[in-house]
């Protein structure tokens, strides 16, 4: 196991350095990754995700590129508006409502993002649940000037999208409302969201992801969680196993870090990532390896919960 953490270009979720753990297994390397505040039981998804990355590949791709959109965190206008014009992609997702700003930060962020993509580009944006209903239907309504595709979790629960969903024209995206396999049948029977966002990760692998997909019913969209390219070759095999993908997927979130541990990242190129999956560098981990010990015990720990064959062995 190798542990890498790599800073991130701006601040996001709270998070100012990504950090994960890198498993290699006779069908590749995979990338455990959880964010910090998520104990075992949430870890051992994650750690399944890693499992099948290492020791039993994915499903066959039906495309061997993938739309994705620029990803803008919730920075002020002009950074946005250089973000969204350097990133080469046609959509991008801008990030709102982070705590400490206000709705007219949000409203110029969008503002920018729409004046660097201009009338044929896709704006969308993500709310991680932060607005109660009638918020989210005055923000909704007053974004929507500048034309959203979608929007991504405004409301935090299943009855406050479904609510969202009924006021506004803007359709409605299910992300923190979909973890575990189960949950977008709830969606779908909440009537609760138009689009699912899904992430390997966080549903244990591409295999299982891509059953949810099945079942939902709901077009999807693949997102990363921010990961180094071994993540997000994982997120790049979903979307191109999928057999239908009508959004750009939130895959292009390299440019997000400062670095990579491959040498050939899985960069997008004028909004599109090959499908393909780069393996790791020496000389690229080097400069971000970190320890492995406290790495070592969260594998332990989510290892007990998932049972199954041992992905991460004993120190040596
Ligand atoms: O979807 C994207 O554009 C990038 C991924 C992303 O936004 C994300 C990454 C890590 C954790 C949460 C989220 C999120 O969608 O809220
Ligand atoms: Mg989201």
């Amino acid at each position: 196991m190798r542990v890498y953490s790599i800073p991130m270009r701006t601040r996001f979720r709270g998070v100012t350095r990504r950090e994960g753990a890198l498993i290699q297994g006779p069908a590749g390397w995979g990338e455990f990754s959880p964010f910090p505040e998520y104990g075992p039981a949430e870890c051992a998804r994650w750690l399944a995700a890693a499992r099948e990355a290492a020791h039993d590949g994915w499903p066959a791709p039906v495309r061997d590129t993938v739309p994705v959109n620029a990803t803008i965190p919730a920075v002020g206008p002009e950074r946005a508006y250089a973000m969204a014009r350097d990133s080469g992609c046609r959509t991008a997702k801008v990030k709102v409502a982070e705590r400490g700003q206000t709705d007219a930060d949000d409203l110029a962020r969008v503002e920018a993002v729409r004046d660097a993509l201009g009338p044929g580009g896709k704006v969308r944006v993500d709310v991680n649940g932060a607005w109660d209903v009638d918020h989210a239907a005055r923000m909704i309504r007053a974004l929507d000037r500048w034309e959203l595709e979608y929007v991504e979790q405004p409301c935090a629960t299943l009855e406050e999208l479904a609510l969202v969903r009924r006021r506004v024209d803007v359709p409605v995206a299910a992300d923190e409302s979909i973890r575990r396999a189960e949950d977008p049948l709830r969606v779908r029977a909440a009537g609760a969201a138009d689009v699912a966002v899904l992430k390997v990760q966080p549903l244990g692998g591409v295999a299982a992801a891509l059953r949810v997909a099945e079942a939902c019913g709901l077009p999807v969209v693949v997102s990363s969680a921010v990961e180094t390219s071994v993540g997000l070759a994982a997120g790049v095999a979903l979307a191109a196993a999928l057999p239908d993908l009508p959004y750009a997927c939130g895959l292009g979130t390299l440019p997000l870090l400062e670095g990579d541990v491959v040498r050939d990242p899985l960069e997008p190129v004028a909004g599109e990532i090959e499908v393909r999956r780069p393996v790791v560098d020496e000389e690229a981990l080097r400069r971000w390896e970190a320890p492995d010990a406290a790495w070592r015990e969260r594998a332990a720990a989510a290892q007990a919960h998932l049972g199954g064959p041992e992905v991460i062995g004993a120190a040596p």
